[in-house]
């Protein structure tokens, strides 16, 4: 099942730097981890924002709410889902 998944991430202002720093690496370690498995298929940043644009392959609504909620900016994030399917015109066979 896919999924376009947008984050915004608000860290406190008064979070300190290398408490922010720790987090930000687990979360890119995170991120990765589910991109090699495949779960994680696009990672886009919103130009002019600390936001991004997903692309979730996953097996079930409750999947992706467990990979969401242990993401370590999940307590800093406003995320918004979406369900997707297939695009009748679409020329790739892997959009399903
Ligand atoms: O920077 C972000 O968009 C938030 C989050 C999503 C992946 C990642 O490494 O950090």
């Amino acid at each position: 099942m896919l999924f376009h998944v947008e984050m915004v991430v608000s860290l406190p202002h008064d979070m300190p730097e290398d408490v922010a720093n720790e987090i930000k690496t687990r979360e890119r370690q995170y991120a990765q981890d589910l991109q090699t498995q495949g779960k994680w298929r696009h990672l886009w940043r919103i130009a002019g924002s600390y936001a991004n644009v997903s692309i979730f392959d996953v097996e079930s609504n409750s999947e992706l709410h467990e990979l969401l909620s242990n993401l370590p900016l999940f307590p800093y994030m406003d995320i918004t889902v979406r369900p997707l399917c297939r695009h009748p015109s679409s020329i790739r066979d892997d959009d399903r």
